[in-house]
């Protein structure tokens, strides 16, 4: 470890850290360093180093006070070998990522998103009605919601229903893309470059890469041809595709650029809403007291004769609390997605020399014990109590509006607005129209068990498949939940 690094884990010749490092559950391992070595700590792998960041100080200092340093990202193999260079997530920092995201503020942008609002709601109306008809299925009614509602506005594809083809097919490329950067799954190419020329009989890595590739460019490809025969029979949906297709050359995009970046924005905005809103459920199930207090504020300020709307927000603080307790109790990036430095720079009085990755801990920061009262229980109260969540007295630099959960400084998601009113908007209809319990195994009659720790282990955080006894509140609800549909139904018309 260079002088002037933060302190870390002691390390042996050559590889560093490389032997200590977790390969499940990382954060959880990330999160106990932070408690040995402080908020912000280095790990060697090989000639790489890698620094840490565990409190939102640090995060604001790091990530924002030197964004112009720090929004590169590390270079990564396989992904090169997938991607070319093309997409967005991982994609240098440089003239050509400026362009994604001026093009992705097109789309995103807060006042971008109030256009997409009555398809959201439509979108959320035909998930209340699937949970009517088959509220065993749940966990794919969400899934098919935020994955319908992305593959919409970019490529003007509608999926009516969870068992709908398409839907599986993008879950599968999902979880076969996340095995790339899954910490573990592969041997360490990027920290040691040299394992690149290993022949290809002895990898398995080259072959899964060209599979992924293949598998991603059929699904995707796909829809594009499909919208280039809207375009041509003049029958558009006014999806985000289209409209790149026809002005691509104003951000700069040939036809691959437009694909890649289309494809970035329909990975990194399905699987993550469905699995905020999956936990949602979950944190609700572990806590009965706590959805029964949300659900008496519901009925208080929205009552039975009408559905939420996404303005009667304003109006409820403790389920405005519950949204923000479940971004910080189960980050569905918890440690974000790593950044890299292109220049030394000073971190609280700590080097961080160029060519450095820099994870944001976001699990960490969420249990920072300096901010947070008993930081492993699920309480939404402590977001009643203070702005921020934070305990009486604790320093909230850093603390901000926008939850942790969705990244920092240049990087910071774009999709925070969409994904704000998804969420908002779900979580709001859930609590006005469903009771949640535990469901019952109908042989035994025993409770079948449930936890927010029952994780898939993957790069990304989501809970696995659960059951739940979920149903309407009442019989004059579903008569509303039916008719709500029915008068959102126009919103998917431009898709048939
Ligand atoms: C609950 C939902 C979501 C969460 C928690 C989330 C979280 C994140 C996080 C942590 C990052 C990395 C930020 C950083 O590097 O500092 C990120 C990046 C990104 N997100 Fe999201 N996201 C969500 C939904 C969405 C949606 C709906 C979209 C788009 C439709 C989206 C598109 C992206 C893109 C394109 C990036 C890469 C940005 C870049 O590298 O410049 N995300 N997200």
């Amino acid at each position: 470890r260079q002088q002037g690094l933060p302190p870390g884990p002691p390390t042996l010749p050559l590889i560093g850290n490389l032997h200590l490092f977790p390969t499940t559950r990382a954060h959880l391992k990330f999160t106990e360093w932070a408690a040995t070595y402080g908020n912000i700590y280095s790990v060697k792998i090989g000639s790489q180093t890698a620094v840490f960041i565990s409190s939102a100080k640090c995060a604001r200092e790091c990530f924002e006070l030197n964004s112009a340093t720090t929004s590169d990202r590390p270079e990564m193999h396989m992904l090169n070998l997938v991607y070319q260079g093309n997409e967005m997530i991982m994609g240098r920092y440089g003239p050509y990522w400026k362009n994604l995201r001026r093009a992705a503020h097109h789309l995103l942008s807060k006042d971008a998103c109030n256009t997409h609002l009555a398809l959201q709601r439509a979108g959320a109306n035909l998930m209340m009605n699937a949970i009517l008809e088959s509220p065993q299925n749940i966990y794919d009614h969400i899934q098919r919601y935020a994955t319908s509602l992305v593959l919409e506005l970019v490529f003007g594809v509608h999926c009516p229903t969870y068992d709908d083809p398409l839907i599986k097919e993008h879950y599968e490329i999902e979880r076969q893309t996340e095995l790339l950067i899954k910490p573990g799954e592969h041997p360490p190419i990027d920290a040691f470059p040299i394992l690149r020329y290993i022949p290809e009989r002895w990898t398995r890595w080259r072959s899964m890469c060209r599979d992924i590739r293949n598998r991603q460019r059929k699904y995707f490809l796909n829809f594009v041809d499909r919208c280039l025969d809207r375009i041509a029979n003049e029958k558009k949906t006014g999806c985000f595709m289209e409209y790149l297709l026809e002005n691509g050359g104003e951000y700069g995009f040939n036809r691959e650029n437009t694909l890649y970046f289309a494809l970035s924005l329909v990975l990194a905005g399905g699987d993550t809403t469905a699995t905020y809103l999956q936990f949602f459920v979950l944190c609700m199930l572990e806590n009965p007291e706590i959805l029964a207090k949300a659900q008496r504020e519901i009925d208080d300020v929205i009552g039975n004769d009408r559905v939420p709307e996404l303005k009667d927000l304003e109006n409820l603080p403790y389920v405005r609390a519950i949204i923000n307790e479940v971004h910080r109790y189960r980050p569905i990036a918890p440690t974000s997605i790593p950044h890299y430095t292109i220049a030394d720079i000073k971190v609280a009085g700590y080097l961080i020399p160029k060519g450095t990755t820099i994870f944001m801990n976001i699990w960490g920061i969420g249990r920072d014990p300096e901010l947070y009262e008993d930081p492993d229980r699920f309480w939404p109260e402590r977001f009643v109590n203070s702005e921020f969540g934070t305990k009486p007295g604790a320093d909230t630099t850093g603390c901000r509006e926008t939850p942790f959960s969705f990244g920092s400084g240049r990087r910071i998601c774009p999709g925070v607005h969409l994904a704000s009113n998804s969420i908002a908007i779900n979580v709001m209809n859930v609590l006005w129209a469903f009771e949640i319990n535990p469901s019952k195994d109908p042989d035994t009659g025993l409770q079948v068990p449930f936890s927010t720790n029952d994780t898939i282990d993957g790069a990304l955080l989501s809970p696995n498949r659960f059951a739940c006894d979920i149903r309407p509140r009442s019989s004059a609800k579903v008569d509303l939940i039916k008719r709500e549909l029915e008068l959102s139904r126009p919103s998917f018309d431009r898709f048939t």
